[in-house]
């Protein structure tokens, strides 16, 4: 948070170059703003300095502000906002109104606040690797060292308006680069002036500094610019728009709306009204439940990746160079094209020929999509598909280092991983006829597996440490969020899933209607209720995933019929056009009065009468109806050891089931409404409904203790 430094080097030709010196990521602390404030009121005093460059070390500009700053002030550790701000503006001030100029050298990324600094100076030379970014959104802030006044002055305010608010119902789950500019559009858009090698960029913004110095070229200040401004009716044009686009794609959220009038209080009263309405609005938000919920998001994201007695004992990754999938179904295909997409070449091995060209066929498609949407080009999409070789022997299993499973042992080389993408069954089992326990590893993709972002790495104890390690880094390339969990019957996210459309199956066969379940689910935040759910899995795989948890769980599996009546009459979900709602063949979910005729039939065999209090429940009544039998399971993961950590259940509930990211996670959420409420309502209900509601130890210990449900197991047993 205090780390970090600039260091100026003032050159011959009377440029001084300052460079942020922050590893690993040269984020914006206050010692950096501090010590870059300095930097600039000492070039601009001295006399052998005529124009100054500011660049970052190491390949990368700057990764913005340094988000633990939030996270202190959140926790009231720090008083810290204001000589932030203070330093901050102070310093854009200072750069903006010199009489020397300031040229950004742009390497790497440069995000948030970073890319903010560098809208101050005159001008901004990139490498073509450059990537600039303003993900404040994702974080439940805004843009807060002047980004929202400079950006549209710079580039006008469709373009900033795109860059700064995304998809307001994607950005949350999205990679904060997912939508950063590369270097050739940032060009393209006037943003950046010049774009050239790594090996010139110092020297190109030594000349352009110079260039402005000696008025070769024009002296840019961003906040004076209008030319980029669309007029004031075009301006309120696109502003309502967004606002809609925004209310629309997240409802839940404010900071979108609040961003929005920002921008438009400095189109309205300019540029220095719209920086002061963008730092109350800042400092105030970083203090709101959904910045500190992300922001909590971020920082699990990271930790999921640090395992006690595995990522702490010092090994190194195995290069894995070459996959093999078994398989080319939907799972199969999907988890090769994720690995292709990330330049792993593949061997994908089926049974015959007609399932091989049907594999080969489902890669192509998948692939098509991104050409489609125009994120893949016509030759990307020839050369990633190259990376496939489709096989019906195992004869080219000898040069593989991960395969996806089956019993393959001795057909891979001795250190092959073999890893398998059951989403239930027992890792033991799967190695029992093998030699090789030590490689055997779960790899659990969630479909469509080049889309989903999670990837649920799954041990036994017999599994390997450097294992783990390899299969980690193997996620971090191809870019999935990991977590690493124990070996159960569904592991963590369907564990946490399944509760999900257990309760509502119950709640139907009580009196409540299935679509209203599903508008509470969706008013919560989830993408989409159970029901909708269970028609997208299809209700074959809803029942056949109830079989495995009567199994395992029996004890807490609500037996309803509903499922299994639909499928006798051919009502299997979305794939059939018709399952708990009807399709119109494009995707379209239409409410279908037919369903009573099976709910009524599922009540009678069950014998279960509707109860006039549950049908009274309101949205918020039926979320917690809904979510607290979600939060019991998770905290029996917890206490089973299956999740290390409670804020890896935050992400893998995010990232897994959809869950609300700025709920900041299901335990994250769970202890915002407190364990004793919880407790307390699942009891009242297991006294009404069943043993399907009775609150597991862990949840009981920790209500009547007064320890949250996320708190580390020793601290909870001290305080118990
Ligand atoms: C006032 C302003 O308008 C407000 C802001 O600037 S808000 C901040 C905007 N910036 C961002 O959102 C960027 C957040 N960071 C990232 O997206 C990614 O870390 C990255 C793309 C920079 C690098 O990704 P990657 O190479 O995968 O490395 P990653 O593991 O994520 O990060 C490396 C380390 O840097 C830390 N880090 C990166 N950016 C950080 C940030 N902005 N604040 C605090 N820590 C940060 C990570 O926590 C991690 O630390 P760890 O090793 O102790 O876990």
């Amino acid at each position: 948070m205090g780390k970090g430094r600039t260091v100026m080097e003032v050159g011959d030709d009377g440029v001084a170059v300052v460079t942020i010196v922050n590893p690993p990521a040269n984020v914006i602390t206050l010692d950096v703003v501090r010590s870059l404030k300095g930097n600039f009121e000492e070039a601009l005093r001295r006399n052998d300095v005529k124009a100054a460059v500011l660049t970052g070390n190491g390949g990368i500009f700057s990764g913005g502000l340094d988000l633990s700053i939030l996270r202190a002030i959140q926790k009231k550790e720090l008083e810290t906002i204001k000589v932030l701000f203070t330093s901050i503006c102070d310093a854009t001030d200072i750069i903006e109104a010199a009489e020397k100029p300031l040229v950004a050298a742009i390497d790497g990324l440069a995000l948030g606040g970073g890319f903010e600094i560098t809208l101050a100076c005159q001008a901004r030379i990139s490498t073509t690797r450059a990537r600039l970014s303003l993900p404040e959104l994702q974080h439940g802030v805004i843009p807060g060292f002047g980004g929202t006044q400079r950006l549209p002055r710079l580039i006008g305010l469709t373009k900033a308006l795109e860059m700064i608010l995304v998809d307001a119902s994607l950005f949350l789950l999205c990679h904060p680069l997912s939508k950063a500019i590369k270097a050739e559009e940032a060009h393209q858009l006037g943003l950046v002036d010049a774009v050239v090698s790594t090996e010139e960029l110092l020297s190109t913004a030594r000349c352009w500094a110079l260039d402005i110095c000696e008025s070769r070229r024009p002296w840019d200040r961003a906040l004076s610019k209008t030319d980029r401004l669309e007029s004031a009716e075009e301006a309120r044009e696109i502003l309502n728009l967004a606002r809609t686009q925004a209310q629309k794609q997240a409802p839940n959220l404010k900071h979108p709306l609040i961003c929005i009038d920002v921008i438009e209080e400095g189109i309205v009263s300019g540029p220095q009204a719209g920086l002061q309405k963008e730092t109350i609005a800042f400092q105030e938000l970083i203090l709101s439940n959904t910045c500190k919920r992300l922001v909590h998001v971020f920082f699990s994201q990271r930790e999921t990746t640090k395992i006690p007695g595995i990522t702490d004992l010092g090994l190194i990754p195995s290069n894995v160079r070459k996959v093999a999938v078994v398989g080319g179904g939907l799972m199969g295909s999907g988890i090769a094209t994720a690995m292709i997409l990330n330049h792993y070449p593949v061997i994908l091995k089926e049974v015959d020929k007609k399932f091989l060209i049907a594999g080969i066929d489902r890669i192509k498609a998948n692939l098509q999509s991104l050409v489609r949407k125009g994120k893949m080009t016509k030759e990307k999409y020839e050369k990633t598909l190259s990376l496939v070789t489709g096989v019906l022997d195992y004869e080219i299993f000898k040069e593989v280092d991960l395969q996806v499973f089956a019993d393959l042992e001795r057909h891979c080389p001795s250190h092959c991983i073999l890893a398998t993408n059951t989403s239930t069954i027992d890792l033991t089992l799967i190695g029992q006829k093998t030699n090789c326990q030590n490689r055997i590893v779960g790899a659990h993709f969630f479909s469509p597996a080049h889309i989903m972002p999670l990837l649920e790495i799954v041990c036994s104890k017999l599994t390997s440490p450097q294992v783990v390690i390899d299969l980690l880094d193997v996620g971090k390339k191809i870019k999935k969020t990991t977590i690493v969990v124990g070996n159960c019957t569904g592991f963590a996210v369907n564990r946490m899933f399944f509760p999900y459309t257990q309760t509502a199956l119950l709640l139907v066969d009580r009196g409540m209607d299935v679509y209203k379940i599903d508008h509470a689910c969706k008013e919560f935040g989830m993408p989409v209720g159970p029901f909708r759910l269970a028609d997208l899995v299809g209700l074959g795989v809803a029942l056949a995933t109830g079989m495995q948890y009567l199994e395992n769980f029996p004890d807490r599996v609500y037996k309803s019929m509903l499922v299994s009546l639909m499928i006798e009459d051919k009502r299997t979900g979305e794939a059939s056009q018709k399952g708990f709602y009807k399709y119109d063949g494009k995707r379209k979910a239409i409410p279908d009065p037919d369903v009573m005729k099976y709910v009524e039939m599922s009540r009678s065999m069950t014998g279960a009468t509707p109860d006039p209090e549950l049908v009274k429940l309101d949205d918020e009544g039926i979320a917690e109806m809904v979510f607290f039998p979600v939060i019991n399971e998770a905290c029996r993961v917890l206490d089973e050891g299956i999740a290390v950590k409670a804020s890896d259940l935050d992400i893998a509930s995010i990232f897994g089931m959809g869950f609300p990211p700025y709920r900041g996670g299901i335990m994250h959420w769970a202890d915002s409404v407190g364990a004793a409420h919880i407790h307390g309502k699942l009891s009242e209900w297991e006294v009404k409904y069943g043993q399907f509601f009775r609150p597991c130890s862990y949840l009981s210990e920790r209500a009547i203790g007064g320890v949250p449900l996320s708190a580390p197991t020793e601290q909870a047993k001290a305080r118990l």
